[in-house]
């Protein structure tokens, strides 16, 4: 797949799935159905429908999923109380919380109590110090499906100028992290950044996680360089990611759509992650 130009994480997400499907079955086989369980505060709508995706995807591998919908209003202590059952309950493998949640509640607390071998999400402390530290443990769905794409596509990381726009605990620091870890020569550009094209105009493998539609211009982008786009922008104009794709993309030697690239990679890498949890506790 090294030569295609469009880099379709809906078919490397199938390919995913395909192979975690079959993992599941095994496990079925020898009694253990892997359980993921969803906490759902309040009714944002983006919400709602991130959480469908995900109980969809769950249903197509043979994951047992469970969605726990709570009220806006409810305390932090009693979020807290739901967490902890669900870090004893020995049936469910991978617990996310889904974000944002209200303001009332503080989403690090919440994000710490969570048992660290059933934070699927990767958002645990333990979790993320293990990235750093050796690569085990769980880690963040987005970068990690990421990671996946420039795998399954061929992409060269080693001595490559990795340029990272966005610092995020969810996407930019663990993505630093993660191709450091393959030998990229890493750069974090953030709000804060001098000359930012100076940087993203030497970047072989670049990543947008701004969170702004059409941020990443064709005159930011080096000739041939493999251009990742992790932004979901709901616009008037529709669903954009943070690249401006038609000009971009002629300069560009693969680059992912919106959408179409890495948003099913990220969910298809929360299964990956239920496995894991699975095999690793009680598989
Ligand atoms: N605890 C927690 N974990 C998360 O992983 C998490 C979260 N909270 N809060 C919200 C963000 C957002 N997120 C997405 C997942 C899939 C797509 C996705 O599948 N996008 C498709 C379709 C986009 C669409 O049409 O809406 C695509 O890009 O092709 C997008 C965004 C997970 N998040």
């Amino acid at each position: 797949m090294s030569q295609d130009k469009i880099l379709d994480g809906r078919k490397v997400a199938k390919e995913l799935e395909t192979e975690i499907g079959q993992a599941v079955e095994n496990l079925t086989g020898q009694g253990i159905t892997p359980g993921l369980t969803v906490i759902l505060v309040g009714n944002n709508p983006a919400s709602e429908i991130y959480v469908s995706y995900k109980e969809k995807a769950c249903n197509r591998v043979g994951i047992n999923s469970n969605l726990i919908k709570l009220p806006a209003e409810i305390s932090e202590e009693e979020l807290l109380a739901e967490v902890d059952r669900l870090n004893q309950d020995d049936s469910v493998d991978g617990i996310l919380v889904q974000l944002p949640l209200p303001q009332h509640i503080d989403e690090e607390k919440v994000i710490n109590n969570i048992r660290a071998d059933k934070d699927v999400d990767g958002f645990h402390p333990i979790n993320i110090g293990k990235l750093m530290i050796n690569g085990s443990g769980l880690h963040s769905c987005t970068p990690r499906g990421i990671m996946e794409i420039l795998h399954r596509y061929d992409i060269e990381l080693e001595g490559k100028n990795a340029v990272i726009i966005g610092r995020s605990n969810i996407v930019g620091k663990p993505m630093a992290q993660m191709l450091l870890q393959e030998n990229a020569t890493v750069t974090v550009c953030h709000s804060r950044t001098k000359n930012l094209k100076e940087h993203t105009l030497k970047a072989d493998i670049l990543v947008a996680a701004v969170g702004r539609a059409k941020f990443v211009t064709a005159d930011m982008v080096k000739e041939g360089a493999v251009v990742i786009d992790v932004g979901i922008n709901r616009t008037e104009d529709g669903l954009l990611g943070d690249v401006e794709f038609e000009g971009v993309k002629e300069k560009a030697a693969a680059i992912t759509p919106v959408p179409g690239g890495v948003g099913p990679m990220t969910i298809a890498t929360l299964l990956k992650n239920t496995l894991k949890a699975c095999q690793e506790r009680r598989g």
